[in-house]
């Protein structure tokens, strides 16, 4: 740690060992010892969940790390060559892009360049995979509220950035996949209503393919995205730490307060120990498990496409649009020109919808829940039981998308017929999510109540007494403090009011309609509802067992506490 004083003093007063000295000397010129003052007494709650960003972190250094190890040896161009290699034998003399020879020559000669395509590899699905599961974790916890809205912002940048990243690197080796998902792309760009056809000639530099498209992906791939990611990474650490991290609800958890483990030594060594078991883990897999081996595949050329070709996953769901929606003579043609329906659906309009959506969400709820103040203490997702609904319901639907995409294997391992899986699919996406929604909310609720049986009640214990007078009674064991504090603190928003339509006088009030939808929609949010716990109930309950003890709050159980600054009150 950096000694926290300039001194002007003798040097005996001084740090006497080396690290000591070295943070000295960087202190005195640039008073970073605050800095790392301020952040090591930073606390930080602990969850398993909390991880998930971390993995996000750290598997993005190791696509850093493993990345630049590519760029010594990839080749981005696509100028026509003839592969003279030894291995493999059966391309010699074969006719490829630049690109591809590079990476097969990357993956055989290049001592360790196969095994750090592959851990790059599998660094990108880990990346992409935990980016979404961080998501979903601040989705269903209510992590998004005031005050991380624009966290939530840039973290939705930064996925739409990394699905990007991860386009872009999987279409640089040429091969024949990566050449047809580049194919697809042409086809979906060029359905853009009145720019597509330009647009297409713009990013592919004349007709597709071109000669252009590798060289720019390459620019892309590893100059502007992770340029942008790392600055946007470090935006959305800077506001994590300066906003506190949100806590999960739990003894002495309030919206004033963060419990939890110091950042030194604590949280530093954690996140050190985590970064080598995820950067190992990495490695064990690019080590162990083949992936990509383009050579299987051969070069790109249009003819050879064959059943079981996938994009990597979570391309998957785009790809399964596009083969769930009816097929190419879905054309509308207007004014002279077409719309090919078939691409703009699946392939524009429905990732846009998604998109939207993720966008979006935090600011409806907040409309929709009329609440203006600061919540630093997460939700339980039964607690909010139409919003954990849609999660679970547009889940469903990238599931049916992505289970879609590999209806030809399906076909073939099940030996059904394609036509029958895709008509079931189809039926699946519009029902799936609906009874999905259905469900979970149901489920809820049905929690809910039984949190309210639970603290009202206690736990069933399974003793049945039996009184002199021959009445049986089943011993109920009331809960602890802490659970009782898990149970009932939450609050459950009820509809929007508003204002009637017209004033004292008769006047129509401007703006009514529009509160009126708003009103609305916070009806399908909070309509179904059941109320929490009130103090008087519980005061009953317990002088009903015999116990007169208020819900106060109680103690913090682990680690260290801090005050928050909370500004802004529930409107
Ligand atoms: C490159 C991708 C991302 C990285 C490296 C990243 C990293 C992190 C880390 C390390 C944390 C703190 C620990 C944790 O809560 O897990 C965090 C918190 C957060 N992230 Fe991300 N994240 C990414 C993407 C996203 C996305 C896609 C969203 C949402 C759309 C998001 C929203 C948030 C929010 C709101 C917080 C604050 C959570 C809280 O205080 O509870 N992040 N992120
Ligand atoms: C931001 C996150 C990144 C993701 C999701 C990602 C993803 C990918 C993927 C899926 C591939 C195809 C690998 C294969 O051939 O099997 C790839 C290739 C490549 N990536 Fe990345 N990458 C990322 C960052 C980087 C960075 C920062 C660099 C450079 C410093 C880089 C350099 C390369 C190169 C040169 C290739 C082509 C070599 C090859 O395909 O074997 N990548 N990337």
């Amino acid at each position: 740690m950096a000694h926290q004083q300039h001194s002007n003093q003798q040097p005996s007063d001084g740090p006497t060992t080396r690290v000591g000295k070295a943070a000295d000397y960087l202190d005195q010129r640039t008073s970073i010892g605050v800095a790392v003052k301020e952040f090591a007494r930073k606390v930080f709650p602990d969850h398993w969940s909390f991880m998930l960003g971390e993995i996000a972190l750290f598997s993005f250094v190791v696509l850093i790390a493993s990345g630049f190890f590519l760029t010594m040896f990839f080749e981005p161009s696509m100028a026509l060559v003839r592969f003279e290699g030894e291995h493999p034998a059966s391309m010699q003399g074969q006719l490829m892009s630049a690109a591809f020879r590079s990476t097969v020559e990357m993956s055989f000669e290049v001592r360790g360049g196969l095994l750090m395509r592959q851990i790059h590899h599998w660094a990108a699905l880990i990346f992409v995979a935990s980016i979404i599961l961080h998501m979903f974790r601040i989705f269903f916890t209510g992590a998004f509220r005031k005050p991380r809205e624009i966290n939530w912002l840039v973290g939705a940048i930064m996925l739409v950035l990394a699905l990007a990243a991860g386009f872009s690197g999987y279409s640089l080796p040429d091969d024949v996949l990566s050449g047809n998902g580049l194919r697809i792309i042409d086809g979906v760009v060029k359905s853009i209503p009145l720019i597509g056809s330009y647009l297409s000639f713009l990013v592919f530099g004349g007709e597709f393919p071109g000669e252009h498209i590798i060289p720019r992906l390459f620019t892309i791939h590893i100059f502007v995205i992770p340029g942008l990611l790392i600055a946007l990474i470090a935006l959305h650490l800077f506001l994590m730490v300066l906003q506190k991290h949100t806590q999960y609800p739990g003894g002495g958890r309030t919206d004033r307060n963060v419990v939890g483990y110091p950042a030194l030594p604590v949280y530093v060594a954690k996140m050190t120990g985590n970064f080598f078991i995820i950067a190992g883990v990495l490695t064990l897999m690019g080590a162990t498990m083949a992936i990509n081996n383009v050579w299987n595949y051969g070069p790109y050329d249009p003819s050879p496409v064959s059943a079981g070709t996938q994009p990597d996953w979570y391309i998957l769901f785009v790809d399964g649009a596009l083969r769930l929606t009816p097929g190419p003579g879905w054309e509308w043609v207007i004014g002279g020109y077409t719309l090919s329906m078939n691409l703009l659906i699946p392939a524009v309009i429905v990732p846009g919808i998604l998109f939207t959506v993720l966008f979006a969400w935090p600011f409806v709820e907040a409309r929709v829940t009329g609440d203006r103040g600061e919540h630093h203490v997460l939700d339980r997702p039964r607690n909010r039981p139409v919003r954990t609904a849609a999660g679970v319901a547009i889940f469903t639907a990238f599931l049916v998308c992505a289970l879609a995409a590999t209806n030809d294997l399906i076909a073939t391992h099940f030996s059904l017929s394609i036509f029958a899986i895709t008509w079931v699919l189809r039926v699946l996406l519009f029902v799936g999510p609906l009874v999905a929604f259905w469900v979970t909310k149901r489920v809820c609720l049905g929690l809910q109540r039984k949190d309210r049986e639970l603290v009202l009640h206690g736990h069933e214990s399974g003793r049945i007494v039996r009184f002199a007078n021959g009445e049986y009674i089943e011993v109920h064991t009331p809960l602890d403090e802490q659970e009782r504090w898990l149970r009932v603190g939450y609050d459950s928003p009820a509809p929007l009011e508003i204002a009637p339509e017209t004033d004292a006088r008769g006047v129509k009030r401007k703006g009514y309609v529009a509160e009126k939808r708003w009103q609305r929609l916070s009806r399908f949010f909070y309509e179904d509802r059941v109320e929490p716990v009130t103090p008087a109930e519980l005061e009953a309950a317990h002088a009903h067992h015999g116990r007169h003890t208020a819900p106060e709050r109680p103690p913090v159980e682990v680690g260290a506490e801090q005050d928050r600054a909370v500004t802004g009150g529930r409107g």
